[in-house]
């Protein structure tokens, strides 16, 4: 498995996926990741759109990736929405900012991500959750709670039992991932969000969201981004290899 230090550059392009399925409501997955600072949301969304990992660390701007995803028998249209940081207030209140709700508003499923080494991003999940439902006062809403950075084992603050009953009290399902070692299980994570939001849809609930707010997809800045990302990552390596 490449990771985001070593291994060909070569960006395997993520194929813009042709609006045309945007007249098809149901082949349309939009999805916002959401959590607190640093617990992984780009790293995850880029391993699973790119299979690989990225190692350093920007402060999230909230990119918007689209891409079409073989999903059970049929292609869907994805598209994954970044967010900035949430932040938890002495008062256990949310830092919340207005580009976030609009996401939330947007989105048909969400991504919950904390960091199993770290206690206070586990703790911002539930008030978040709460202001997405705030939001979405109605219907079920597809979740998934992610606990990212399983591959720090020594370094772990929340037990896997304590995401599995969050998990089932937000009524989704509890993921422990590792963006940096493991391609396998974010993309199951994010496969089975795209599972539940589809069959929303077959409840109904998805269309009462189609006139949701539309974000302007952008064409592909993100493959830009993503590539001056990769690029800045292998010539920080390249710098600091060894001399022969
Ligand atoms: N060990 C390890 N590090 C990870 C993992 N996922 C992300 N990281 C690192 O954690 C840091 C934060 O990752 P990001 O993907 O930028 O996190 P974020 O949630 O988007 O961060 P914000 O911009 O603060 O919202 C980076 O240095 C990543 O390399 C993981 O699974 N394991």
């Amino acid at each position: 498995m490449n990771s985001g230090g070593s291994g060909n550059f070569l960006l395997v392009p993520i194929p813009e996926y042709p609006p045309l399925l945007e007249c098809f409501p149901n082949k349309t997955v939009k999805l916002a990741v959401l959590g607190a600072s640093s617990v992984g949301k780009t790293a995850l969304i880029v391993r699973f759109l790119t299979k690989r990992f990225i190692g350093d660390y920007e402060a999230n701007t909230g990119a918007l990736y689209s891409r079409k995803l073989p999903v059970d028998t049929e292609d869907i249209s994805l598209q994954i929405q970044d967010t900035p940081c949430v932040s938890l207030q002495d008062d256990e209140g949310l830092y919340c900012q207005e580009q976030i709700n609009r996401s939330i508003y947007w989105a048909d499923g969400y991504v919950f991500v904390f960091s199993i080494t770290d206690l206070s991003s586990f703790r911002t999940v539930q008030p978040l959750y709460q202001h997405v439902r705030r939001i979405h006062p109605s219907g079920n809403i597809p979740v998934i709670l992610v606990g990212n950075k399983s591959d720090l084992l020594r370094a772990r603050q929340v037990p896997s039992e304590e995401g599995d009953t969050l998990a089932a009290a937000l009524g989704g399902v509890y993921f422990e991932t590792s963006a940096r070692e493991n391609h396998h299980s974010v993309h199951s994570a994010f496969v089975h969000l795209c599972q539940e939001v589809i069959r929303s849809f077959g409840a109904g609930n998805g269309e009462k969201r189609r006139g949701g707010l539309h974000l302007a997809r952008p064409k592909s800045p993100n493959m830009q981004e993503l590539k001056r990302r990769f690029r800045q990552v292998l010539s920080s390596k390249v710098k600091s290899a060894p001399t022969l």
